[in-house]
Order: structure tokens, then C-alpha cells, then sequence
């Protein structure tokens, strides 16, 4: 905490007076201009406006905003120093002179007044110094305890509020809620419009928040990002929070107006309260946070308060984080292979590479469990990576050594391939390993690829121009749209394994998979059916001319020497 000031609450004895922030929030160009924002600008020499709207990086504006601080102290120090030494300065010249009047002949009128009045300008310039010495310093404390692009109270300030907030609750027995909202795929806008637009959205939802607000008390704050908290310091009721919440959800849905753009954008709030669900600043926004996490989980736009059992998940979560950063950094991860058969003749076609998480001697952990986690916490990109690389490389390995694999099918997430450099990176994997692309097939879920589709169509026709084979998986659970099959590359149809399961007695199935096949084979798209287990469900796809299959039926996903020595032996 940086300052000590016990007063909770938007006081403005805290704030300079023209940078208020009331006035830092109105309209979207008084944020952009604000006087706080301009003395910055004009303190530091550097921190122009436009320099604000194309650094969106945060933690580049915060080193910024740290080294404008020390600057600002440094010369607030030279400027007292400067108007002590010149007080000193003057009153020594005034003294010489009253004591060159005691020395008969040494001094006239004239010298005795240029004196005085050198000593009354001195004074003068010594106090505006010391004013504007004054004005820097209360400028500098204020951008220590604002966010510099919306002029909300950024985190500092919000935990001295919150602590504020708890101790008076203590004191009086009320309750104090904290709401961590976070904007609902945010990144999209910034992706798509640019950060200057993302940063006038920034800036229009710090407005309508702080509108939203009515009491002196409540506090809004930027944490960073597309994040915001808002601090409900009176609360009466459990009940007050969540009204506020959905209050917060229909003012944030009206549309934003930027620019030439109407903008949508919705908000997942967790919410915790004080004492029940924590005692202290730190573990309440850490909770609001856990139950934001949850707000995102259930679909988004919507609020959650906080519960203990969020806690354990969240502890399962870290756990399982921390589980697959150490796998990435320290060689934890291995690729099963299960192989995939030709069901008229048994031969082996070509294999799925299926990612396991080795941890010590516990048994292997299998991708359901930390794909969602991978996913979530931003590694499944590095994760896919690895499988991609790994598995081009082992079955570049098995060619080499005259093992004919046929092809390796490697599963993408739609995370992954809707991220940046997802084409140019499996170029490069290819080149690295010398695979041939045709050896190469990636497999991508119906709701994966539905996902922007024109962003869509353009990679999937990138792979295809590569010369990479594209497989639909899981397909029948999802949209199973006709029309992306026609305007998607697509090569291959892999039915979904929980119908193959119920061939065996459901014949609901059995109409679904057979018309899976005849849709394919009239698509002129191969047809590959998942999880065969049975003899009798091997039979019916042979029947309806199934041309392929993978499952316990044949083999379970093989540690590589021992698919290999399948390989060998067929
Ligand atoms: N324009 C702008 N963008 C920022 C700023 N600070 C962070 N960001 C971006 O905000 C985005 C935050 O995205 P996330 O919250 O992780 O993801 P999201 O797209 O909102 O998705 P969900 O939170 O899962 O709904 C990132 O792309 C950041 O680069 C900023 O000051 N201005």
C-alpha cells in the first residue's frame, strides 16, 4: 500500500484537484486527454497520448508509469532543494547588506533597497517552486493509485479500500462484497479491430461501471487487462451483491458505439463476501476470482457467488497447472499410439498419437484430465506443439528405418488452430522433422472448425496447399452440418465412438452410423469409425462397407517400441 488514508470511499481530498476521477471518466476523449494523463504526459516527456493508444502492453505502461513516478520524486526532491538554497541565498545577501549599513561609507540607500527587493523576489520564486513542487508530488501520488488509461483507482488503491472496507465492516458488523468482473472474450476485439478500439471499450466500460455505482462508498477499479473489480462496501444483504451483479451484466450488454463500431460485449463476475467467504483483502479477491473462473466455465455473461467447494477445484486446477508446466519444461510428456485398420483386410493403415502425462511412478494421466486445464491456462498451445512435433518426428523415424506407418493422425484443439501462426507452425514442424505432409493428418472436432469460418475455410485450404490430410473427429456430436461439408477440404468422417458403442443394441445407432458411411461414401470423404470393441460391431461396419476402425477390438494407444514392434510383425 502505498499511502495511508482511512478514509474508504471516492473522497476527493486524496485527488489533485483537476484530476478527479469523475472527470477522468465522462466521455471516452476526456479519459484519453485527461489533465492527469497530459501532466504525465508533459512530466515524463514521453507518455504522449498516442504513444498510450498503441502501447497496449500493461506491463510496458506500468514500468513506464514507475520510472515517470521515480522521475517525479527525483525532481520534486531538486525543486526543494533548489527553493531552500535560494531562501538561504537571499537572506545571505539581505544579512551582508544590513551589515555593510553598520560599516559607516560601506552601504547606501539604494544598495539596502536593490536587497530587499532581490530578497522578495527570491521568496516569490521560491514559493511557486514550492508549489509546483507541491502540485507534482500530489500528481505523482495520484497516478500511483490510478490505471492510466480508464483514470479508475487501479489495484493498489482497491486493496487499501477493500482493507479499509473490512476493517469498518469488523467494526460495525456489516458485510462487504468484492465483484472481480472480467470481459467475456475481449481478446476477439483486440484481434480484430485493433488495440486502439480495444482500448476505447476498455474505457466504455469503466464509464458504465462507475454509472452503474451509486453510493459514495462502492468503489470500481481496473486490475489490469480486460479486468475490473468492484468493491460494494455497505452491504446489507447477500442479496444486494448479486442484484448489483445482474445490474452490472444488463448495463455492460447495451451496445458500445466506437467509432464506426457497435461493439457487444458481455462480463463474468465472481463474488465474494466479507466475512463469509474470506477475512482478509487477499483471500477475498482471490475467491472472487475462483468464482469468476466459474462464471467463464458456465457459459459466460453471468455471475457467481462464491463457494467453498470452488476452492478445492481451484486447488485441483493450480495443482494440475503447475502438473503440466513441469511435464512441458522437464520431458513429462509421452505419445501413445493406437493403430487404425483397414476392416476388410486387418492391415494396419496408419495410428492416432494420443499425448499421456507421465508423474513419477503414478500411473499415466490421460489428456481428459488436462486438456481442459491445458485449455484453460493457456498451454495448450505449447502442449500441441509437442504432440505435433513429437509424433512427425517418430513416424519420420519409423519410414527412415522402413516401417511403413502409413499415416500419423494428430488431434488439434480449436484453440490451436484458430491461433496465430497455427499453418506456419505445422510448416515448420514438417520441415524440421522431413515428414511428408501426406504422412501428416490433423484431426479437428465439428465445433473446433465452426468456429469463424471464414478465418476457417482460409487455414484449412493452407494445410490442404501443403499437401495435409484433414480428418473430422467426434463427428455426429456436433452440428454435423452438411454445408461445412461441402465447403470445407475436408478428407475424412470419423464416427463418433459413443455411437459405434450402441450398435450393439440401440437401433437408433444403428440408422446413425449407417448413414454416416453412406453420407461419406457419396461425399467421396473416407469414413474411419472410433472405439470398435465387439466382434458384433465390427460385423455391422463391415456390412455397411465401413473402410476403416480403430479400437480395444484391435489395440489399445501402444508406447511407442511396442507399435512399432506390431509394425514389425504385420
Ligand atoms: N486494448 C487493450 N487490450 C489489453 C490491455 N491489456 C490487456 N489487453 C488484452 O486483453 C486481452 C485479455 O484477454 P483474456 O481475458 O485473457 O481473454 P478473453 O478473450 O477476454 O477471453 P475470456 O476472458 O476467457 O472470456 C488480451 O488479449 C490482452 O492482450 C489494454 O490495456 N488495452
Amino acid at each position: 500500500m502505498r499511502r495511508k488514508n482511512l478514509t474508504p470511499g471516492k473522497d476527493t481530498a486524496r485527488q489533485p484537484a483537476k484530476t478527479r476521477e469523475s472527470r477522468l471518466l465522462s466521455p471516452h476523449a476526456a479519459a484519453l486527454n485527461s489533465p492527469t494523463t497530459h501532466a504525465a504526459a508533459l512530466l515524463a516527456g514521453k507518455q504522449t497520448a498516442d504513444q498510450r493508444e498503441e502501447n497496449a502492453d500493461l506491463r510496458q505502461a506500468t514500468a513506464e508509469l514507475r520510472q515517470v513516478t521515480a522521475d517525479l520524486r527525483q525532481a520534486t526532491a531538486d525543486l526543494r532543494q533548489e527553493s531552500a538554497d535560494r531562501r538561504q541565498e537571499a537572506a545571505d545577501q539581505s544579512e551582508d547588506a544590513a551589515q555593510a549599513k553598520v560599516q559607516p561609507g560601506a552601504i547606501t540607500e539604494a544598495h539596502l533597497r536593490e536587497a530587499n527587493e532581490r530578497l522578495v523576489v527570491a521568496t516569490i520564486r521560491a514559493h511557486t517552486m514550492t508549489e509546483a513542487a507541491e502540485n507534482a508530488s500530489a500528481e505523482m501520488s495520484y497516478m500511483a493509485q490510478h490505471d492510466f488509461l480508464t483514470g479508475l483507482p487501479n489495484r493498489a488503491l482497491l486493496r487499501e479500500r477493500l482493507a479499509q472496507s473490512i476493517a469498518l465492516g469488523q467494526r460495525h458488523g456489516k458485510r462487504v462484497a468484492l465483484m472481480y468482473l472480467d470481459l467475456d472474450h475481449f481478446k476477439h476485439i483486440n484481434d480484430s479491430l485493433g488495440h486502439a478500439v480495444g482500448d476505447q471499450l476498455l474505457q466504455s466500460a469503466a464509464t458504465r461501471l462507475q454509472a452503474c455505482l451509486s453510493r459514495r462508498s462502492d468503489t470500481v477499479s481496473r486490475q489490469g487487462g480486460d479486468e475490473f473489480v468492484v468493491l460494494l462496501a455497505e452491504v446489507e444483504a447477500v442479496q444486494d451483491a448479486a442484484v448489483t451483479a445482474e445490474k452490472l451484466l444488463t448495463v455492460m450488454a447495451a451496445p458500445h458505439l466506437i467509432g464506426a463500431h457497435r461493439l457487444h460485449v458481455t462480463l463474468s463476475i465472481g463474488i465474494s463476501l466479507y466475512p463469509d467467504d474470506g477475512q482478509d483483502a487477499e483471500t477475498m479477491i482471490k475467491n472472487a476470482d475462483t468464482a469468476m473462473y466459474h462464471a467463464k466455465k458456465n457459459g459466460r455473461g453471468t455471475y457467481r457467488m462464491f463457494t467453498s467447494d470452488m476452492n478445492e477445484h481451484a486447488v485441483a486446477r493450480r495443482s494440475g497447472e503447475e502438473s503440466l508446466h513441469q511435464a512441458l519444461e522437464q520431458h513429462g510428456l509421452v505419445l501413445h499410439y493406437q493403430p487404425k485398420v483397414n476392416l476388410q483386410t486387418g492391415a494396419i493403415t496408419g495410428a492416432e498419437a494420443l499425448v499421456r502425462l507421465r508423474q513419477g511412478d503414478q500411473p499415466l494421466v490421460y489428456p481428459s484430465t488436462f486438456v481442459n486445464v491445458a485449455e484453460n491456462c493457456g498451454l495448450i498451445v505449447p502442449l500441441g506443439k509437442w504432440v505435433l512435433s513429437e509424433a512427425c518426428r517418430q513416424t519420420a523415424e519409423w519410414l527412415q528405418a522402413g516401417l511403413d506407418i502409413g499415416q500419423i493422425a494428430v488431434n488439434v484443439s480449436a484453440v490451436e488452430f484458430h491461433g496465430a501462426g497455427f499453418l506456419a507452425g505445422v510448416r515448420a514442424v514438417l520441415d524440421d522433422t522431413g515428414l511428408a505432409p501426406c504422412r501428416l493428418e490433423l484431426e479437428m472436432t465439428e465445433s473446433g472448425l465452426m468456429q469463424d469460418t471464414a478465418p476457417t475455410s482460409e487455414i484449412l485450404r493452407g494445410l490442404k496447399t501443403l499437401g495435409v490430410q484433414i480428418a473430422i473427429d467426434d463427428f455426429g456430436t456436433g452440428y454435423s452440418s452438411l454445408s461445412y461439408l461441402r465447403s470445407f477440404p475436408i478428407d475424412t468422417l470419423k464416427i463418433d465412438q459413443s455411437f459405434v458403442k450402441d450398435i450393439d443394441d440401440g437401433s437408433e445407432e444403428k440408422a446413425i452410423v449407417s448413414a454416416i458411411i453412406a453420407m461419406g461414401k457419396s461425399l467421396k470423404l473416407h469414413v474411419i469409425a472410433e472405439g470398435i470393441e465387439t466382434p458384433q460391431q465390427l460385423a455391422f461396419l463391415q456390412a455397411h462397407h465401413c473402410a476403416e476402425g480403430q479400437g480395444y477390438y484391435f489395440n489399445r494407444p501402444l508406447p511407442a517400441e511396442k507399435f512399432a514392434a506390431l509394425l514389425k510383425t504385420t
